[in-house]
């Protein structure tokens, strides 16, 4: 955990004004999209927390898009927003154009396809106003974390991955490929405008950034659950190129 230069530590500090806004990237979530939201609703609303979810949605063939706007029709306009863009245009930019529709001061990154669960949510929040950071990340490998559903090549390669890129980028941060994340607004802006990775690596950069520009990272341990209905967006040959993108972060980060 960094605790460099903290210049614009005095706009961490919550108030009574925080609002939350969620940002859900959607690639063919048609089953998993009202489940998420009903979990979101949920779990917010026991905790009265002020919140709202973008649905950054990319044209998926199987009708993610009709559900998102029947859910608007149930939740409101002002808990579910919906930016529809006319292909399939990744994770990083699917979080820049979120992040334009978004009103709260703080931004969360999560899957739709329920891997993250919303009742970690609070959690994050909480360890936020403890720390007063401005980044809290999901981690499924400190104490209490873990990982459902995966086969033992798939958890040895992340295990391995995060372990070396850890070592090599950022100590301090165990699960640097996660993109559970809770950000304030205003680093999540500049830090993803800086970003130059695709990929798994993307979520990588987005940490050893961060560490960089002296920004505290809170981790919360999380129980990542592998997806039932639909497949994973990323390619398979992304594991392969991880190694290499690691290693090229390392030597040009500037
Ligand atoms: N809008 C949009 N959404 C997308 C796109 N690609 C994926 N998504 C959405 O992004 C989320 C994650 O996509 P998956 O394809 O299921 O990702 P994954 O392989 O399981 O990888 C996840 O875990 C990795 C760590 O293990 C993470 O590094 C990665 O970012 C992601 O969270 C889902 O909600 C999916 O619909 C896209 O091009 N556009």
């Amino acid at each position: 955990m960094s605790t460099k230069n903290r210049s614009d530590k005095s706009s961490s500090s919550t108030t009574t004004k925080d609002k939350y806004t969620i940002i859900l990237p959607t690639y063919k979530e048609r089953e998993n999209l009202p489940i998420i939201i009903w979990l979101i609703s949920t779990e917010l609303e026991k905790c009265f927390i002020d919140y709202e979810v973008v649905i950054v949605e990319d044209n998926s063939p199987d009708g993610t898009l009709e559900v998102a706007q029947q859910l608007q029709k149930i939740y409101g306009e002002d808990k579910i927003k919906i930016l529809s863009r006319p292909g399939k245009m990744g994770l990083g930019s699917a979080y820049m154009d979120g992040i334009k529709k978004s009103t709260g001061n703080w931004v969360i990154l999560m899957d739709a396809d329920l891997s993250h669960h919303p009742k970690f949510i609070p959690q994050f929040i909480e360890k936020q106003k403890k720390l007063d950071c401005e980044i809290v990340t999901g981690t499924r490998y400190q104490s209490g974390g873990g990982v459902f559903g995966w086969n033992l090549y798939r958890k040895l390669t992340s295990r391995v991955a995060n372990y070396i890129a850890s070592v090599l980028l950022t100590p301090g941060v165990s699960d640097l490929t996660g993109s559970f994340r809770l950000y304030r607004k205003d680093v999540l802006e500049k830090l993803i405008t800086q970003n130059k990775s695709k990929g798994y690596v993307f979520q990588v950069e987005m940490m050893v950034r961060a560490n960089q520009l002296g920004y505290q990272i809170g981790e919360v341990p999380i129980t990542f659950v592998d997806r039932i209905f639909g497949v994973s967006n990323l390619d398979s040959g992304e594991i392969v190129g991880f190694l290499k993108s690691v290693l090229n972060l390392f030597m040009n980060i500037e």
